[in-house]
């Protein structure tokens, strides 16, 4: 046996992608976009805004919008995603993939989290688009949870995975599937027994945080997102996942601002902003499991191969060291907490 080795102090990794964020539009783009492209060279862009992006020439338009938001020299590339709906046109999307516009398609299930009232109400509805990115190998990002309201909302994840998921594993097999966020032991099973073609992201929340969380000492509006937090045993099942090696499973952060204002109300919007702070969260995690020698398939190389994309050139170095995460980032005329706001981190990025 080998003497464990002292974990490192200082961490560089070829440049990391964000393979789930949100960047909105107007004064929250202009407010999030420079911290993902801060931290990160690629994002996939998800498409959920009002009204979403369901073709080609509003996915151009957004990916104009985004590159001007960013400072002067940012070196960043947003990757834009086709919001499916029931009428979606496979030529629109085999032509938006083709032109290099699409980077892969976005599935919510209609109802199931924020801005998916468009969404998909039935797969059948969907099949011909399905069979043209099975033909193309372009990939179909799937925020997985069924919206039977009989279901119970810390199952919705697990039943889509079995209702949903495993059949269309079947139907498509040659079809390239991300499961967005996972939350679950069941989801984790699955990708981890599908690695070809299965892969999925994972959120700095759903590593750090259980479902406690939502209710620590009062009503907590910051912790809730959707899928929303489970039980502590599906939380070590996802963080083991993550920090496995698996070369299917990759960062995500679905960093997801939203003002304050409609986060601390009497129904609060699903959604947590991490982008200020997501490298050093997951590094954290990472370290506190011993894990940093695999830190960087995760962060820079499992999704650009799982996506068939080269992987970034350069590096960003990440320190051993206290990193204060602000209480408030202004965005317009009102603001957004972070994921944290107000703790101190263990790793900050220096370079
Ligand atoms: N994750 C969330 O809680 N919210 C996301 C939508 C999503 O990714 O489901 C959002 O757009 O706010
Ligand atoms: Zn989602
Ligand atoms: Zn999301």
């Amino acid at each position: 046996m080998t003497a464990p080795q002292t974990p490192p102090d200082r961490l560089t990794i070829r440049r990391p992608d964000d393979w789930h964020v949100h960047l909105r539009d107007g004064a929250m783009l202009a407010a999030v976009a420079p911290a993902t492209a801060r931290q990160f060279a690629r994002a996939i862009v998800m498409p959920n805004l009002v009204p979403p992006v369901t073709d080609v020439a509003a996915a151009a338009a957004y990916r104009s919008r985004i590159l001007a938001a960013l400072p002067g020299g940012a070196d960043f590339t947003p990757l834009m995603t086709c919001y499916l709906t029931d009428a979606t046109d496979a030529d629109e999307v085999r032509r938006g993939y083709a032109e290099g516009v699409f980077a892969a398609c976005k599935l919510y299930p209609a109802h199931a989290t924020t801005n998916s009232a468009h969404g998909v109400t039935s797969i059948a509805h969907i099949a011909p688009v399905l069979e043209a990115m099975q033909a193309v190998g372009m990939p179909l990002l799937i925020h997985g949870e069924v919206t039977d309201p009989a279901i119970d909302i810390f199952d919705r994840e697990a039943v889509f995975v079995e209702r949903v998921l495993t059949p269309l594993l079947a139907d498509f097999p040659a079809l390239k599937i991300v499961l967005e966020h996972i939350t679950t032991q069941e989801a984790a099973a699955i990708v981890l027994a599908n690695p070809e073609r299965l892969g999925a992201t994972v959120t700095p929340q759903h590593l750090l945080i259980n479902r406690n969380a939502l209710f620590a000492g009062g009503l907590r509006p910051h912790a809730y997102c959707l899928p929303v937090a489970k039980r502590e045993r599906h939380r070590i099942a996802v963080r083991r996942a993550a920090t496995s090696g698996a070369r299917n499973i990759f960062l995500g952060t679905d960093s997801a601002p939203h003002v304050v204002e409609a986060k601390q109300s009497g129904c609060g919007c699903a959604g947590i902003f991490s982008a200020l702070t997501a490298l050093e969260l997951y590094a954290g995690v990472f370290d506190e499991d011993g894990a940093l020698d695999r830190f960087e398939a995760f962060a820079s190389e499992n999704g650009a191969r799982f996506y068939g994309l080269p992987l970034n050139a350069g590096t960003v170095t990440l320190e051993r060291g206290a990193l204060a995460v602000p209480e408030m980032l202004a965005a317009g005329d009102s603001g957004v907490v972070p994921f944290r706001a107000g703790e101190t981190l263990g790793w900050r990025m220096v370079g």
